[in-house]
């Protein structure tokens, strides 16, 4: 786990970026660094890599005083994937995705073959593409690429900086959507930088709202932030649909289902798996244009959900605001 205490950056122009945060980011979770422009985001990141050094406080990496670290080794550890994602324009993919692997001085085989695992894992075919140069690729998979090499050693820890800023909003879900599938079978320690409040609550497991000067706003459950804003500066922040993205962050609560008494499965928009979020059944809901939808677990049939379930389910979630 990743761990900063009473972190403080001043840049040498008087540039006071990040005051007294303190912030902890548990093993095999996913947290999202969100703030506006300026508010000491990358800065924070850096300062985990040794990139930047804190003016003052400790950071920690499972427990050991990064500080203590030789900066070398210490980077080598940890996967770090930025927005220009900085590939190699003269060497090939392979050879790029290989970079971290071959500094740890892993035979060339190996390497080699582990890039090539990495490629595939990332929805990139080897065959295809691991002789292509930088140039040869779209902007989404170059940002492909810049997670492939983050992932190469297999280090522990992620840091990640708008990873995928840079390329159009379709692109941008599927690979949203990709690296949270990733994530549930890697289990690595993520700590991601954006500036989307849809992102950070999208894929963080827990959500670091910052102010200016780098203070910590919020540090919650995504439902939490949207449901429960902590002051007016989040409630600003995460803006005036929270209400609406809470639908994204919520999943179906089965012990809040109707039985199917009485209900013909023509009347049913269609059916649900019982991990899906209130958006997926909104969505549903008004595609089919009906008022029901079945909800299944695997094989089994578990009830139905209605327009007022969904809003039960939004009242009643964990940390919500009383219902008015
Ligand atoms: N090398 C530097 N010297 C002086 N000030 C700096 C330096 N790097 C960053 N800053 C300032 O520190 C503050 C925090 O910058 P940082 O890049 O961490 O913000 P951020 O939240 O990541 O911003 P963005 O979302 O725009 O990328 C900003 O006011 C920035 O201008």
């Amino acid at each position: 786990m990743i761990r900063l205490e009473g972190v403080a950056k001043t840049y040498e122009d008087g540039t006071v970026a990040v005051t007294g945060l303190d912030l902890d980011v548990p093993a095999n979770t996913l947290v999202t660094l969100v703030g506006p422009s300026g508010c000491g985001k990358s800065t924070i990141l850096k300062m985990v890599n040794r990139l930047i050094e804190p003016t003052a406080g400790r950071i920690y990496l499972d427990g050991t005083d990064v500080t203590d670290a030789d900066p070398v080794q210490l980077r080598r550890g940890i996967g770090y994937v930025i927005q220009q994602v900085g590939l190699f324009p003269h060497q090939d993919i392979a050879t790029n995705v290989a970079t971290v692997p071959s500094l740890l001085g892993w035979d060339k085989k190996k390497a080699r073959a582990r890039a090539l695992e990495l490629l595939d894992l990332v929805g990139l075919d080897p065959a295809q593409f691991a002789k292509r140069y930088p140039h040869q690729l779209s902007g989404g998979q170059r940002q492909r690429v810049g997670v492939a090499r983050a992932l190469a050693a297999d280090p522990p820890v992620l840091l990640m900086d708008e990873p995928f800023g840079a390329v159009d909003p379709i692109v941008r879900a599927r690979l949203q959507d990709e690296f949270l599938r990733l994530q549930r079978e890697l289990g690595k320690t993520v700590l991601m930088v954006t500036h989307d409040i849809d992102e950070a609550v999208k894929m963080g497991d827990r959500v670091a709202v910052l102010a200016g000067g780098g203070r910590l706003a919020q540090y919650d459950a995504p439902a939490a932030v949207l449901g429960a804003p902590a002051d007016d500066f989040v409630a600003e922040f995460v803006g005036g649909r929270r209400g609406v993205r809470r639908l994204s962050v919520t999943r179906i609560d089965p012990a809040r289902l109707e039985s199917m008494d009485g209900i013909a499965a023509a009347d049913l928009a269609g059916t649900l798996d019982v991990g899906s979020t209130l958006e997926d059944a909104l969505a549903l809901l008004l595609r089919e244009d009906k008022a029901m939808i079945g909800v299944t677990d695997g094989p089994r049939f578990l009830g139905v959900l209605t327009p007022n379930g969904i809003h039960a389910m939004l009242r009643a979630d964990v940390n919500a605001p009383p219902a008015d």
